[in-house]
């Protein structure tokens, strides 16, 4: 394994790879400390360990008991051959014609699923289930769901101006896998379940060191760096990146505020990850900006000026980016 190098969550310790830039720590602070909701107010990240937003799940959901009670839904798992799982958008791909799918995906019931993640070990492939809770989950689940801490996070929607919230998403990974470095248009509260997960995150005002794929690209929102193996040539500011992380472990919640990066790693050899994502769509933007303009504003301009390129040019070959 590359250089490796120590996290602690209490009094667990990891062992995990050593990237080359530097990074903070992200600091945990309970739901009670006024600093907490300082954060969440100023779009900060924070690990809260005392919030108990998902209780219910976290002191009864395995694979087991999902597999018994999550009812006959289908749910969309993605296989990769390397650790990697970089999301891409199907409805992208034709823009980009030599693209190469970086995995499969493929719509599962829960019990193909369980089949897999058994047989994939054998098959070196990897699998990782992403869904939307949803209506098909059954009554015992929907009960659990009901025994969220929806007070504590609607009082967060509410006093930080949040949009409405756009999906419960279901995340089972194995040992290991890797979700790569990407931002999302959403306000997140992210709450682990079950296992532990490295989380890696950047600040907007590090879109410069992070070189995103092209809004038109499969890959919108994901790093064009491969962060096992970067390429200084291509991208130079990237040595100038530095970041934030944390472990997050049962019962943790991670706030990731919209627009900041983030990798994600569930701890190699600690068993598989259950994690559910509350995401919220973002805030209305301000009336009239006032300036100087923050980042988050920034990467929003700089993302429909590309679209806007990309549209009146309507020919992905073309586009050249000013603002890069
Ligand atoms: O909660 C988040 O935002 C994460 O990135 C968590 C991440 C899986 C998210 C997969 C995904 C990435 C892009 C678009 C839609 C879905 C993990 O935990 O591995
Ligand atoms: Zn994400």
């Amino acid at each position: 394994m590359s250089q490796t190098t120590r996290l602690t969550h209490g009094k667990k310790s990891f062992e995990v790879k050593k990237y080359t830039f530097a990074t903070k720590v992200i600091p945990r602070l309970s739901c009670h400390n006024p600093e907490c909701e300082e954060r969440i107010a100023n779009g900060l990240p924070v690990v809260i360990p005392d919030v108990d937003l998902v209780a219910s799940a976290r002191h009864k959901w395995n694979i087991d008991y999902l597999h018994d009670n999550i009812g006959d839904g289908k749910f969309m798992t993605f296989f990769s051959s390397s650790k990697k799982f970089k999301f891409y958008d199907d409805k992208k791909c034709p823009n980009v014609k030599s693209f190469k799918k970086p995995m499969e995906q493929e719509e599962l019931t829960f019990d193909e699923f369980v089949q897999k993640i058994n047989k994939g070990k054998s098959k070196g492939q990897r699998c990782y289930l992403q869904q939307a809770l949803n209506e098909t989950v059954g009554e015992n689940i929907v009960s659990d769901l009901e025994g969220f801490n929806w007070n504590w996070v609607t009082a967060q929607q509410e006093k930080n101006s949040f949009g409405p919230l756009r999906d419960l998403m279901l995340l089972i990974g194995q040992e290991g896998n890797i979700t790569p470095v990407h931002y999302d248009e959403q306000e997140n509260f992210f709450a682990q379940v079950y296992g532990y997960k490295r989380f890696i995150l950047f600040p907007p005002e590090e879109f410069p060191n992070l070189y995103p794929h092209p809004t038109y690209h499969p890959c919108d929102r994901q790093s064009q760096v491969d962060f096992d193996n970067p390429d200084f040539e291509k991208f130079p500011k990237f040595r100038n990146a530095t970041g934030f992380e944390t472990i997050v472990g049962p019962g943790d919640v991670l706030y990731i505020p919209i627009l900041w990066w983030h990798q994600v790693e569930s701890i190699p050899n600690e068993g598989h990850t259950i994690s559910v994502t509350f995401w919220y769509k973002g805030r209305p933007p301000p009336e009239k900006p006032t300036y100087p303009l923050n980042a988050q504003i920034k990467v929003a301009i700089m993302r429909n000026i590309e679209k806007t390129i990309a549209e009146a040019l309507n020919n992905p070959d073309e586009v050249r980016y000013p603002l890069r």
